[in-house]
């Protein structure tokens, strides 16, 4: 089974390369594909070009075989998305193959404000990553998605191609690409909040420098 994982990626920086590596265990992933979007539909655009996003991610993994940088979403352009990318993966594995996509508890929070929210439930597993206890699905269509299709189970997930949701605990590292752009404007260092690899890219192309 492999899983998706969807971000900015502006930078890329511990907090996405841990709580990565936690579900690749947990769910013994097969690959997990690091998605940096073009585009973002709910957000300010990224300060990094496509190109630098890529590169500094690609810097950040290439040492764990398990995680892949896949740049089909900067590839296509214009607004990323996430069901336009999942149906990409579709037309390649088939409709039978399980397959998971990571989001973070901010980011599944938002969910009923994305594009076609039911149809992306339709296409993969969501792998809710979250702090432990924390609540969960305010939104009440939200909430009702998850009493339909939550299952504790990770072997589940293998059993159907997509409509679950799991909600796994993972490490909690206060690490935000924010932060990271923040400390570099001001000439500060977010040296540990990154892998070293990535920050050295990230200050020679002054991607965050004012
Ligand atoms: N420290 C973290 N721990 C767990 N998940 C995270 C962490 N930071 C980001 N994520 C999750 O990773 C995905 C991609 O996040 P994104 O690339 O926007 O990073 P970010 O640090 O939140 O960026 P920004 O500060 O620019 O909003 C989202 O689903 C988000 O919830
Ligand atoms: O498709 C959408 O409508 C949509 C709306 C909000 C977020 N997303 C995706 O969610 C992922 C995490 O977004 P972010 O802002 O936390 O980096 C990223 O892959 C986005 O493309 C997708």
């Amino acid at each position: 089974m492999i899983g998706l994982f969807g971000g900015t990626f502006d930078p890329v920086h511990f907090g996405h390369l841990r709580v990565a590596l936690d579900v690749v265990q947990h769910l013994q992933l097969e690959q997990l594909r690091l998605l940096p979007l073009a585009a973002a539909v709910h957000r300010r655009q990224p300060q990094a070009s496509p190109e630098q996003r890529m590169a500094m991610l690609q810097a950040a993994i290439c040492d764990e075989p398990c995680l892949v940088a896949d740049d089909r979403e900067l590839k296509r352009g214009g607004p990323s998305y996430t069901v336009d990318t999942l149906h990409t993966f579709r037309d390649e594995l088939g409709s039978q193959a399980p397959l998971c996509l990571l989001v973070g508890a901010d980011a599944f929070e938002s969910l009923p404000d994305w594009h076609r929210p039911l149809d992306i439930l339709g296409l993969v597993h969501l792998v809710v990553m979250q702090r432990p206890g924390a609540p969960t699905a305010r939104d009440p269509w939200l909430r009702e998605q998850v009493e339909q299709r939550r299952t504790d189970d990770p072997a589940a997930l293998r059993l159907q191609a997509s409509g679950l949701i799991y909600f796994q605990t993972v490490t909690q590292l206060d690490i935000s690409a924010t932060r990271i752009r923040r400390l570099l404007a001001q000439g500060k260092s977010p040296r540990y909040l990154l892998p070293d690899a990535v920050l050295a890219m990230a200050r020679a192309n002054r991607c965050y420098a004012v």
